[in-house]
């Protein structure tokens, strides 16, 4: 590959004797990665399956390689979100970011979401999970992926990051911000990305990346904590960037970050900070940087959403009596057509633009329930009454992935359909027969 000269010239300067292996391991094979969903099943219960040859990624708990020939992104476990396929070093900024059950998190710029589903795994549940990214084309691809993966606690958004620093301050405990970047450390899994780099690029993200920051620092609360990922190794886009940041709000400071699995220490007097290079590690490039802010000033209280439950809303109580086990708690709130449960504590969102608060449960219309894509997915099983349950082998799971009509004995009416246990979609059962309601967007092609 040809790497530009002004590159090599400062990778050159930064490697030192390391720069011949550095280059070399551009001809060495990339790694694949897998990451579970541990909203599903745990890690070990994923590699029990045997279905892929998993090996663990050493710095992420949940994160594996695979052989690159065994295409999980084409497999019925895919379209049960039982994982996300994540280049192994884009696992380390989720991973090092600590995570409290019940923390407020926001994922800052966050399309198409491998860090979102990591965070909303790691909250199993618990807390809220802010996704945002400023383009509103990516984000619609974040949404469907937190979709997929069932996460419930989100709302995905598509803003500005000033703009949520305008209406949630103090609001958040954790964030991430996985910044725009020239992207060097993907040269080499995605040679295409050299012929965009050069100075005006670089200046460009050096510039959005102190935007995004400047943003982020009123959004935290007193202790909480922010994590800077990059996947360049530019020291104007990483160390400068987290070195000017620093030197305008001293109410945060840099928090170390273990040296472990190869990691390397940030450049001088940044050390702190951690970067993940391809000849040192099974990986591609990052730079990590985890700051907490030590200190902020009293912040007055987001007016949250409030919910009740209304008669159009039977629709749905009739739904739930015939078709889940127990009706799930939470807010329950109408937004146009659609029904929600809010997470505990979702701020009022007026004036953003919004794509999802919440568990979207489905829509109503002229007094019926009609259940979603993203309710099934985020179901477990045994929390509905009626399931058709396939094995893996089964054809019928293919045929019902493509749109198809399958035939299942069992109660007409509306049935979960699920394969070795996990949901895949909604049918609707007449006489043996799953009338197919698979999102029409996400069927296998
Ligand atoms: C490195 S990618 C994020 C990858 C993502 N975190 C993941 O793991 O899947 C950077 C993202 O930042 C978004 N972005 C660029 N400028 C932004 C801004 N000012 N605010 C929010 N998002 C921004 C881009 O649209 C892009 O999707």
């Amino acid at each position: 590959m040809k790497l530009p000269l002004k590159y090599t010239e400062t990778m050159k300067a930064l490697l030192g004797e390391e720069y011949d292996a550095y280059l070399a391991s551009f001809d060495e094979e990339r790694f694949y990665g897998l990451r579970v969903n541990t909203l599903k099943l745990s890690a070990e219960e994923m590699a029990a399956r045997g279905v892929f040859s998993l090996r663990p990624v050493p710095w992420c708990e949940t994160g594996f390689y695979y052989d690159g020939a065994e295409r999980p992104a084409k497999h019925p476990y895919y379209h049960a979100g039982l994982y996300y396929l994540q280049e192994p070093s884009a696992m380390s900024p989720a991973a090092t970011l600590p995570i409290g059950e019940g923390d407020r998190v926001l994922d800052l710029c966050a399309a198409p979401g491998g860090k979102t589903t990591q965070l909303g795994a790691r909250l199993g549940g618990t807390g809220l999970l802010v996704a945002n990214d400023i383009s509103a084309g990516r984000a619609k691809t974040l949404l469907k992926n937190v979709e997929l993966a069932g996460i419930r606690n989100a709302i995905v958004m598509s803003e500005t990051p000033e703009r949520i620093a305008e209406r949630l301050p103090h609001f958040f405990d954790k964030i991430l911000v996985d910044a725009p970047c020239s992207g060097e450390g993907m040269f080499r899994k995605e040679p295409d990305m050299v012929k965009s780099w050069d100075a005006e690029m670089l200046a460009f993200c050096r510039s959005e990346q102190a935007k995004i920051l400047e943003a982020c620092a009123p959004m935290l609360k007193a202790g909480g904590m922010l994590l800077y990922s990059t996947c360049t190794f530019s020291p104007e886009e990483n160390e400068k960037s987290i070195g000017n940041f620093l030197e305008r709000h001293p109410e945060f400071e840099l928090m170390p970050i273990a040296k472990k699995n190869g990691f390397a220490e940030g450049l001088a007097p940044y050390t702190d900070c951690a970067r993940l290079y391809p000849h040192r590690l099974k990986g591609e490039g990052h730079f990590l940087a985890l700051l907490r802010k030590k200190e902020a000033a009293e912040g007055k209280a987001i007016p949250a959403e409030s919910g009740g439950w209304t008669k159009e809303m039977d629709a749905f109580g009739d739904f739930a009596k015939e078709v889940l086990q127990e009706k799930p708690k939470g807010i329950y709130k109408i937004y146009g057509e659609g029904l929600y449960l809010l997470p505990e504590g979702t701020p009022k969102l007026e004036k953003l633009r919004v794509l999802r608060t919440g568990w979207m449960l489905g829509t109503l219309k002229k007094g019926r329930f009609e259940p979603s894509q993203a309710f099934a997915m985020g179901l477990r099983k045994e929390e509905v009454k009626h399931t058709a349950d396939f094995s893996l082998e089964d054809e019928r799971v293919i045929r019902y992935l493509k749109g198809e009509t399958v035939e299942a004995e069992g109660k007409d009416g509306w049935t979960l359909v699920c394969v070795d246990g996990f949901p895949l979609g909604w049918a609707k059962r007449q006489k043996g027969r799953l009338k197919n309601k698979y999102a029409v967007s996400w069927k296998w092609e």
